[in-house]
Order: C-alpha cells, then sequence, then structure tokens
C-alpha cells in the first residue's frame, strides 16, 4: 500500500533530523536519488549518459540546492548542465559544487517580464554570481535555446516551502518554455523531442497537501519525491501534473505521523478481494440486490449487472421493469430478476441508481421509491447516478460509512447544492480531495469522487485514492460498471472484517477500501480492455476476471 503524508507533515518529521545537524545529509541523499534517477532517464532516452544535455531551474531554496548537487554529479558523469538562478538567491554550497564541477550558470533578472531580455552591458541579466567570471556563464538569452535543445529539465524551483504560485520572474520564465514548447520552437526540427520534464520533490506550483495547482505550472514526466510521497502528487489535479512518482528515501519514516491517504496496490487487491472456500454456497458468498434501469435507460442495468457477475457475487436479484429485466435476462440469465419490493428480498448489499432516470413516470417512482426503502433497510449500498438525487435528503448528523455515493464532480457540485452549500463543478476539480472529504463529513456517507484519479473518502476522515485506469474509461457505461463492480465486493466483503485488518485498514475503513479495490479493479480492467486503443463499457467487465487471475498474493517468505 502506498502512503502519503502532507507537505507539511513532511516538513515537521524533517524537523529533529535538522536540529540534530542532520540537514546537509538529507540534502546529499535527495541530491544522490534525483542524479540516479535523471541518468537512468537519460540512459533510457538516449542510451548512454555521457554527452547529454539538461538545464535546471534552481529556484532559492533547498529545493534548488538538491537539484544543483544532483546536476554537480551530472556533469561529473560528462553531461552538459546548465543553471538557471533565481534573483533572490541560491543555496550557496550547492552552487559552489554545481560551478566547481563545470556546471554553467546565468541568472534571471528581477523584472517580471525579463524573459528572454538581457543586457550583458548594463549587468541586468547577465551574471556569474562571483563577480570575477572565474566560472562559466551564459548570457540570459541563450537559456531558452539552451533548453529547448536540453534531453533533461529539472524543475527545482520550488518544493515544500512554496507559498502559493510562481512569482515573477520564475512565472514568466515558465510561461516562456511553455510558449516556447507550444510553437515547437526553437529545437523541435533539429532534435526529435522536447526535454523531459522532471520534477525535484514536487512540480512548482502544486500544492503538496491538496495537489492544487497554482499555474504556470510545467508538467513533468517524472516526480523525484523525497522522504514520502505528498498528498498533492496523489490527488488530482496534481497527479496530473507529477507524471510518474518515483519516491527516495533520505530516512524521514521514522517522524512521520499518520498517513493522510492511501493507496491500494496490487498485493492489497490479491489479499482483499474475496475468494470462495470449501463450504460457501451462493448465499454465503454474497447476494446483491440490483435496483437500476427503466424503458429510457436498460443498458446501465445489464452493464451493472455485468459489472457484478465478473466479480464472482454469489447471486443477484435484479428489481426493475418487466422489459428490463427481460433484456437482461438475454444478455446474463443467471440474474434473478423480478419487479417485487425491497423488503421481499433477502440480500447483503444493495446497488440502486444507474440508469432509473428522472421522468415522472410511475415507473421511475417506483424504482426511486426502491431506492429509499434499500437505503432505510440499513445493509451496504452503493448509490449511483439516479439515486443521487435522492441521498442523502440532507446533512446526515450520523455516521452512514456503510453508504457509498459515487458522483462524478458534477454530481457532487449537485450534491452540495442540495445541502445549501454552493460548490461548484469547477472547484472540485480544482481541488478533489477537499470537497470529497467535506461531501463525506457533511453527508456521513463514504463519498467515491470519480476522475482520472478516484478519490474515496470516509466519514471518518480516510482517504483513498486510485489512479490505474486509462483515459480511454471516460466513456458511456462505464459507471454503471464501476457500481456493479463494487456492489459485489460489498456484498462478498462486508462482513469480513479480518481481510481487512491484516492489509492494515481498521474495521470502520472498510467500506471506502473496497470503493477504492472497486475503483482499482475497474481501472486496471480498463488498461487490459483498451490495450491501448479504444474501449467499450461491455469489454470492461469480460476484462475483469482476467485482471482478479494476474494478481499475485505474496508467497511465503524463504
Ligand atoms: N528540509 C530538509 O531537511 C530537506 C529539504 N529538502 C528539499 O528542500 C525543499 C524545501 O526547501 P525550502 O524549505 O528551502 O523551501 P523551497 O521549496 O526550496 O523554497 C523556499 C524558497 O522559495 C521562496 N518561495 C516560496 N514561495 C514562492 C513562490 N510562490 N514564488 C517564488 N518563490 C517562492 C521562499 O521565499 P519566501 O516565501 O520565504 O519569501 C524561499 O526562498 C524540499 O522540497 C526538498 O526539495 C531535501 O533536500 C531533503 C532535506
Ligand atoms: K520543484
Amino acid at each position: 500500500m502506498q502512503r502519503a503524508f502532507s507537505g507539511t507533515g513532511i516538513r515537521a518529521s524533517e524537523e529533529p533530523l535538522l536540529r540534530a545537524g542532520q540537514g546537509p545529509v538529507l540534502m546529499q541523499r535527495a541530491a544522490h536519488g534525483l542524479a540516479t534517477e535523471v541518468a537512468r532517464l537519460l540512459a533510457e532516452q538516449r542510451g548512454r549518459v555521457y554527452g547529454a544535455r539538461i538545464v535546471l531551474l534552481a529556484g532559492p531554496g533547498n529545493n534548488g540546492g538538491d537539484a544543483l548537487y544532483a546536476a554537480a554529479s551530472l556533469v561529473r558523469r560528462g553531461v552538459r548542465a546548465t543553471a538557471v538562478l533565481s534573483p533572490a538567491g541560491t543555496h550557496e554550497q550547492a552552487l559552489e559544487a554545481f560551478r566547481r564541477a563545470g556546471g554553467r550558470t546565468c541568472t534571471l533578472a528581477p523584472e517580471a517580464d525579463a524573459v528572454p531580455k538581457a543586457d550583458a552591458d548594463t549587468g541586468s541579466g547577465l551574471t556569474d554570481g562571483d563577480g570575477n567570471r572565474t566560472y562559466a556563464a551564459i548570457p540570459e538569452q541563450d537559456w531558452l535555446a539552451e533548453a529547448a535543445a536540453a534531453d533533461v529539465l529539472i524543475d527545482a524551483i520550488l518544493g515544500t516551502g512554496a507559498h502559493g504560485g510562481l512569482r515573477a520572474p520564475w512565472a514568466a520564465a515558465v510561461r516562456a518554455l511553455q510558449q516556447n514548447a507550444a510553437a515547437g520552437k526553437p529545437d523541435a526540427l533539429v532534435k526529435s523531442r522536447a526535454p523531459l520534464i522532471v520534477a525535484c520533490d514536487l512540480p512548482s506550483g502544486v500544492d503538496a497537501n491538496t495537489g492544487e495547482l497554482h499555474e504556470p505550472v510545467l508538467r513533468a514526466a517524472l516526480t523525484v519525491t523525497f522522504g514520502a510521497a505528498k498528498t498533492g502528487l496523489l490527488v488530482p489535479p496534481g497527479e496530473g501534473a507529477a507524471g510518474r512518482l518515483q519516491v527516495i528515501d533520505i530516512g524521514l519514516s521514522d517522524g512521520l505521523e499518520d498517513p493522510v491517504l492511501r493507496r491500494l496496490d496490487a498485493t492489497d487487491l490479491a489479499l482483499l478481494l474475496p475468494s470462495p472456500g470449501r463450504d460457501d454456497q451462493k448465499y454465503t458468498r454474497g447476494v446483491l440486490g440490483v435496483v437500476a434501469g427503466s424503458g429510457q435507460y436498460p443498458g446501465a442495468a445489464q452493464l451493472s449487472c455485468a459489472g457484478a457477475l465478473a466479480c464472482g457475487v454469489g447471486m443477484i436479484r435484479y428489481l426493475g421493469p418487466e422489459s428490463v429485466g427481460a433484456l437482461i435476462h438475454t444478455s446474463s440469465p443467471e440474474v434473478v430478476c423480478s419487479q417485487g419490493s425491497v423488503d421481499e428480498n433477502h440480500v447483503q448489499a444493495w446497488l440502486v441508481g444507474p440508469g432509473i432516470g428522472n421522468a415522472d413516470g410511475s415507473e421511475a417512482k417506483q424504482q426511486l421509491q426502491r431506492c429509499r426503502d434499500a437505503y432505510d433497510s440499513g445493509l451496504p449500498m452503493v448509490a449511483d447516478a439516479g439515486a443521487l438525487t435522492v441521498f442523502p435528503a440532507r446533512s446526515s448528523a450520523r455516521m452512514i460509512p456503510h453508504v457509498i455515493l459515487t458522483p462524478h464532480a458534477g454530481e457532487l457540485a449537485q450534491l452540495f447544492q442540495r445541502l445549501d452549500r454552493d460548490v461548484s463543478r469547477t472547484q472540485i476539480e480544482a481541488n478533489g480531495m477537499r470537497y470529497a472529504v467535506e461531501a463525506a463529513k457533511l453527508t456521513g456517507a463514504t463519498v467515491l469522487l470519480k476522475g482520472a484519479t478516484t478519490l474515496v473518502a470516509s466519514p471518518h476522515g480516510t482517504v483513498f485514492s486510485q489512479s490505474e485506469g486509462t483515459p480511454w474509461l471516460a466513456t458511456a457505461g462505464s459507471g454503471d460498471t464501476l457500481a456493479g463492480i463494487i456492489g459485489a465486493l460489498l456484498a462478498a466483503l462486508a462482513a469480513q472484517t479480518a481481510r481487512f485488518s491484516s492489509v492494515g485498514i481498521a474495521a470502520e475503513d472498510r467500506w471506502a477500501a473496497i470503493a477504492a479495490a472497486g475503483a482499482s479493479l475497474h481501472g486496471r480492467a480498463g488498461v487490459l480492455a483498451a490495450a491501448g486503443g479504444p474501449l467499450h463499457a461491455t469489454a470492461l467487465a469480460t476484462a475483469v476476471p482476467e485482471v482478479w487471475r494476474n494478481l499475485q498474493a505474496p508467497g511465503p517468505v524463504i
């Protein structure tokens, strides 16, 4: 399981080590990790490290210091490195090491619009920092060309000491880089690709605690982060700006408090997913009740049932219109369909809402009544799509974590409106974690916020984040399948608290973990079904058993 901590928490864990004089040691570990990862990238990209070109944007704090030390060691391996420095100052020892190794420098002029203008004669842009030209300095107007020609660009402007977005002149420098990249200038014709961007600790402008973006932000291909994953790198939209994440152990783990966020990995899934015992029968394996579909949207019911069946549910009892039941029987004859009431059906969990429509007809009203009855039954429940317009009716004073709400950002905004909170879809997309957590607290339910990174917040404050999917999953019917997958897991796992404690998840958090496991399975199935190309929702359920089979439980330690 991957764990993430707030930037503030990680800084707090560094404090005792800094007081003990360990700061330089931590920085050397961070720099070594960064240099190793950049060298690996260069070798992958070019076949060898020697002769590569890198540019680093080195801010005034320790984040810039990390990158300067890392670049110094790369220069010693034959890399040509150019550091763009802050007019506000630079980590002195790291700069000295970088220059001694043979790195070239250029300092941004302090004015907001100083990129890429420079006037060496007046000294407004060109400086080598020590006044006597002992070391190589380059004219400021050249650094953009140098950046375009580089194999790797290291973003080390700001780390965990950032306050808000980039200030001038860094904001102007980053915008100039982005404009050049968009225009394919100036070296795109000479070099086959733009430089790969590597973020040092985190992309500058990403809030380490929340993942909010303060533009302009350079989108990284790789983020090399130190000590532990920062929360902002595993939640949207920060995760999208971070690219692949590589955590470098610098010896902070003893001082770290409880994680803010967790991410289930393949090993967790293998341990959590249900498997039948010798004496199990269909009723003990979990029966899922499904209230879904309408004359208008019959396919949602079919897809939900297919998603649940793909997870090996013991039985599905479907409640809904006769015409929809007939269609389900054609595609999935094993589903038991009826038009009965919730009370008449004995199940372990309910899935309600996909495709129930919002028409006023008697059919829709009956489906909505079934949704309410399922909620009143007190059984574990997934409430999706149409059911989100009725649940919860108001803020819940009591905890109902066994009720899993599965909105996307737009549906969550509507839910907030019903709770008299004015939050827009745009605000939710800019800070998903904040609003998922707030919705869980307000409703008392578990909230799964769908997106490229799916967040699950429990009313107890636990957050899971899963990001295994592919953009191809943004297709009609994908959410219905996800609801079915989570419903099946809920029916099978709700009572199995021991299974969760075996992977360090408290009983009260198992509802959120079930939702997260469902999101992970769904994402993995999407990747398998898409295989790099387009995907339609029907293929998702088909892919789930293969994903399941390929999950390896850890073997005994020999
Ligand atoms: N501590 C440790 O032991 C270890 C730390 N490590 C590394 O250090 C990093 C944290 O270093 P840090 O604390 O020096 O902060 P950092 O992010 O470099 O920036 C601070 C400077 O930026 C400035 N500044 C702030 N906001 C700004 C803005 N919006 N736009 C422009 N400027 C802005 C701010 O100025 P101020 O706001 O104070 O005026 C100050 O001058 C961490 O991410 C990791 O990489 C590792 O080596 C492991 C050991
Ligand atoms: K950075």
